[in-house]
């Protein structure tokens, strides 16, 4: 919090008229959205006290469309990933309201996610070995995959295995199939689970960071492979990333959250040129510029707030704290997501109007020069 900070003369954002203070999903009416998250809440108990980690998120993706999550470490991006797919860890207390094509998937019998889970939206994790198993073949594991969704004979559901290895890159696919995991090296590992994740040709894909344990080179051509795929069977994508350039070369949107809860979404473009939330600005300006010599890295100052802190931090801005912009009221309430200049581009900061202008110097007050790599 910055007491010297000035006020916001201008336009707050409560000044926002009614009808600008944009649910999620305006871009698109209902019936085109595919899926639809409302103030979803992901928390655990510590000693008996409720330790929230997602904070009423809400946004909605549309069939076919890639949106983006991004945010630091801790921010609840897993966790609102494997929501969607049911598999938070044990402990987890799931609230709000996950539909797939109006269908609720908070607390769904079994049966639901039978039918969901792997055939309607399927899930490509960071670590592939975390879901494949080492004692079976690959080929056999994404066999089993379209089993357990299809009534196909073996032989069947072998060759749609091959031909999904095809799919994904892996040259000499009929023999590579009959190998197990941990033949394969770590991209083929991911390109397999790739391939398992699209077999059944899902809605909705599910990537939580596939591909930070691999090298830039290997990361950019399983970023491909996924792309690929998804454009061949017309799936939607909801990409967990820390990266803002795997956002801007892979997405349509981007939501980003901070603390838990949702800070900022739009279009790609739109939100990574002119960002309306000092948050995103901050990750911008962290970005080294693609042409020069030298690279002025202005890191935002502080780090996320820990459990503990938010718990304490009552209900203000979480970011308060960090933010260059802050004043009294956005420790005390935490800004709704209204609608910017376009009802497609949301933001949870009462000084949005103000980031136009400010936006490009908020952070640039003490930048370090750093040599270039
Ligand atoms: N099983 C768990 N038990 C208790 N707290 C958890 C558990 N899993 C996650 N959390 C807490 O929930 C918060 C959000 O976690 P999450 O993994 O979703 O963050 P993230 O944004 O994906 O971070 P990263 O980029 O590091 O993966 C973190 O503070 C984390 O400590």
């Amino acid at each position: 919090m910055n007491p010297a900070a000035p006020m916001n003369p201008a336009a707050p954002a409560d000044a926002v008229p009614p009808e600008n203070r944009a649910a999620p999903g305006n871009r698109a009416t209902p019936a085109e959205e595919l899926l639809t998250v409302r103030d979803l809440r992901v928390g655990f108990r510590r000693h008996g006290r409720p330790v929230p980690a997602v904070r009423g998120l809400s946004f909605d993706v549309a069939a076919g469309e890639v949106l983006a999550v991004v945010g630091e470490s801790g921010a609840g991006k897993s966790l609102t990933a494997l929501a969607l797919l049911g598999l938070t860890p044990p402990g987890a207390e799931v609230g709000g309201s996950v539909r797939l094509r109006g269908r609720e998937l908070v607390d769904a019998p079994r049966s639901v996610w039978r039918e969901v889970r792997g055939r309607r939206i399927s899930l490509v994790p960071q670590d592939a070995l975390a879901v494949l198993s080492p004692v079976h073949t690959v080929g056999e594991q994404i066999a089993a995959a379209v089993r357990s969704v299809r009534r196909v004979s073996r032989s069947e559901a072998w060759s749609r295995a091959v031909a999904a290895l095809e799919q994904v890159g892996i040259a000499d696919a009929a023999r590579r199939a009959r190998a197990h995991p941990h033949e394969f090296s770590g991209g083929m590992r991911q390109r397999a689970v790739i391939a398992m994740a699209m077999v059944n040709e899902p809605e909705l894909v599910v990537a939580d960071e596939p591909t930070t344990a691999l090298d830039a080179a290997l990361q950019a051509q399983l970023l491909d492979t996924l792309t690929q795929a998804r454009q061949r069977t017309g799936a939607a994508l909801l990409l967990v990333t820390h990266d803002l350039g795997i956002v801007a070369g892979h997405a349509d949107r981007v939501l980003i959250m901070y603390a838990g809860r949702h800070m900022e979404d739009g279009p790609v473009r739109r939100v990574l040129t002119e960002p309306r939330t000092p948050y995103t600005a901050g990750l911008l300006a962290s970005l080294p510029p693609e042409r020069s010599t030298t690279r002025r890295l202005a890191a935002i100052p502080g780090s996320p707030p820990t459990a503990r802190e938010l718990l304490a931090g009552g209900d203000g801005c979480a970011f308060a704290p960090r933010c260059p912009l802050a004043e009294e009221r956005c420790a005390g309430t935490a800004p709704p997501a209204v609608a910017t200049e376009r009802t497609d581009h949301r933001a949870a900061c009462h000084r949005w109007p103000e980031l136009a202008a400010l936006g490009p110097t908020l952070f640039t007050d003490e930048p370090a020069e750093v040599p270039r790599a």
